[in-house]
């Protein structure tokens, strides 16, 4: 033997050994019958099904899981009549009942005429990369869900708030209903901190932001923290009078909590004053206006002495 090629020319018996070694499961099917002219045997030892068990395509399509087996069939299908390789990714039955994500990668063999003659490829076990996959997705998902909460209070943060608004917004004009919004912040927080220490600070501004996601009970009510001790809800087909019985009530729920605020210029318990804005936009209108009111207002509460609502 002189040649690369008379090296390579191994046996049938020798290829038989080498295909049966490998991880991935090789496999043929005659195109004209739909039969299985071989299966690796490791496919017991995957699946645990026997190796004679895998008679014709439909033993296949039939170990496919119902999810996955319509369009496995008929993408593999397809690609095969069209003489095209192919792979495709889905999860196969097991004898025991569980699944094991699989890639079948196919080789379309032609016969001279082009015709289909069969079809020739390997199984491979994917399953630790679907998992880690799933996992990568799952912590993707994570990251996403942290990246809009505030992470001391858990509500919603600014960045959340600023999609969120921005959405109901276009809602409200699309659909002309009255879109509210409350902004709170709570009086002489500044004393607070300075009285009882910035961790009893942290503590107050968790109370303040689980009392207002009991006040938002509707399912599209929404709350975020605005800034430092600021809190802000978007209040979806909500009129000004129905928005004023909000603020009241998260004013009123503050208060029976009697959190005590020795530095407060207002009371002997915290309080917070509230700003709030009401408008049935037009597509043209910004947002920001809206914003920059509800803020005026939140601020002429201030002036007026805090611990109260300004609405108009
Ligand atoms: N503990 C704590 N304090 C915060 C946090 N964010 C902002 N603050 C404090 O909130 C206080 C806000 O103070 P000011 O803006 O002066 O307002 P104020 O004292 O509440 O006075 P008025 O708003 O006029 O009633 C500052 O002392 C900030 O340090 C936080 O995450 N934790």
């Amino acid at each position: 033997m002189t040649t690369i090629e008379s090296k390579m020319d191994l046996d049938g018996a020798t290829y038989k050994t080498l295909l049966e070694s490998t991880r991935a499961i090789p496999w043929k099917i005659d195109w004209d019958t739909m039969q299985f002219a071989y299966i690796g045997p490791q496919i017991e030892e995957l699946l645990g099904w026997d190796q004679s068990s895998w008679a014709t395509v439909q033993d296949w399509a039939e170990r496919i899981h119902p999810e996955d087996r319509d369009w496995a069939v008929n993408f593999c299908v397809a690609q095969s009549k069209a003489g095209i390789d192919h792979e495709a990714d889905y999860r196969a039955l097991n004898k025991n009942g569980d699944f094991v994500w699989i890639r079948d990668v196919v080789h379309v063999v032609r016969k001279d005429n082009g015709d289909v003659d069969s079809l020739v490829g390997f199984m491979f076990d994917i399953s630790e990369r679907k998992r880690t996959e799933e996992q990568l997705a799952a912590l993707r998902r994570e990251l996403e869900e942290l990246s809009f909460k505030d992470g001391l209070t858990g509500v919603a943060n600014r960045r959340r708030f600023d999609v969120v608004m921005e959405t109901e917004w276009s809602n409200a004009c699309r659909n002309k209903q009255p879109l509210s919004v409350l902004m709170l912040d709570i009086d002489c927080f500044k004393q607070y901190n300075d009285h009882y220490g910035h961790l009893e600070g942290d503590q107050c501004l968790k109370r303040v932001a689980k009392l207002l996601t009991v006040a938002a009970k509707r399912p599209r009510d929404f709350v975020a923290r605005f800034g430092g001790e600021e809190f802000i809800l978007i209040l979806p087909d909500t009129n000004q009078s129905e928005a004023y019985k909000i603020a009241s009530h998260c004013r009123e729920l503050i208060a029976s909590e009697h959190i005590p605020h020795k530095g407060s210029d207002v009371g002997k318990y915290l309080t917070v004053s509230i700003g709030l804005n009401t408008a049935t936009p037009e597509c043209s209108d910004e947002v920001i206006p809206f914003i920059e009111t509800i803020d005026k207002r939140m601020y002429q509460a201030k002036q007026r002495g805090r611990n109260t609502i300004v609405s108009d």
